[in-house]
């Protein structure tokens, strides 16, 4: 089965969840774009609301990944990170957005429209959805202990 991945965005960053929902209509590893906002520049809304709203479908299991823009990308993983569940990380090099899934597990990328540019941020995006996190990796018990945290906290 392919993926669900979730889009949003403040209004900083709503012009790369549009030109990367574009994108990855083409992936061939995914089934299914969900947008959950803003819808254009002129939506004000903050962005722990939109955040908050693609993480927790997520944690609902009603979407596999996410990606996340704002002005800096670090607005919306701080917010993404409060949702129980959730790993989300800022990450603008492609050797992190790897270890953001080999090492950490993430379902969620986040991008910042206002520190990279639209080319890298696209390639990024689709780069997060070819990897895989591998469960019996060394990685595994440690994220564990991210995930016994949250669960007896
Ligand atoms: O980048 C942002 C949050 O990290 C957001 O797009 C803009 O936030 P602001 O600098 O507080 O307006």
């Amino acid at each position: 089965m392919g993926l669900r991945v979730v889009l949003a965005a403040d209004q900083a960053g709503v012009g790369y969840k549009d030109a990367i929902a574009e994108r990855l209509r083409q992936h061939p590893r995914v089934d299914e774009v969900i947008d959950v906002g803003v819808g254009d520049v002129s939506d004000a809304s903050a962005y722990p609301h939109l955040a908050v709203a693609g993480a927790e479908l997520i944690a609902e299991g009603r979407a596999d990944r996410g990606i996340f823009v704002c002005g800096t990308g670090m607005g919306v993983a701080i917010a993404a990170n409060k949702v129980s569940g959730i790993r989300a990380s800022t990450a603008h090099d492609s050797y992190s957005v790897e270890r953001l899934v080999m090492s950490n597990d993430a379902q969620v990328l986040c991008l910042g429209q206002r520190v990279i540019g639209l080319d890298l941020a696209l390639r990024l995006a689709s780069e997060f959805l070819d990897h895989e996190f591998d469960p019996d990796s060394p990685s595994a018990e440690k994220v564990a202990v991210i995930c016994e945290y949250e669960r007896d906290h």
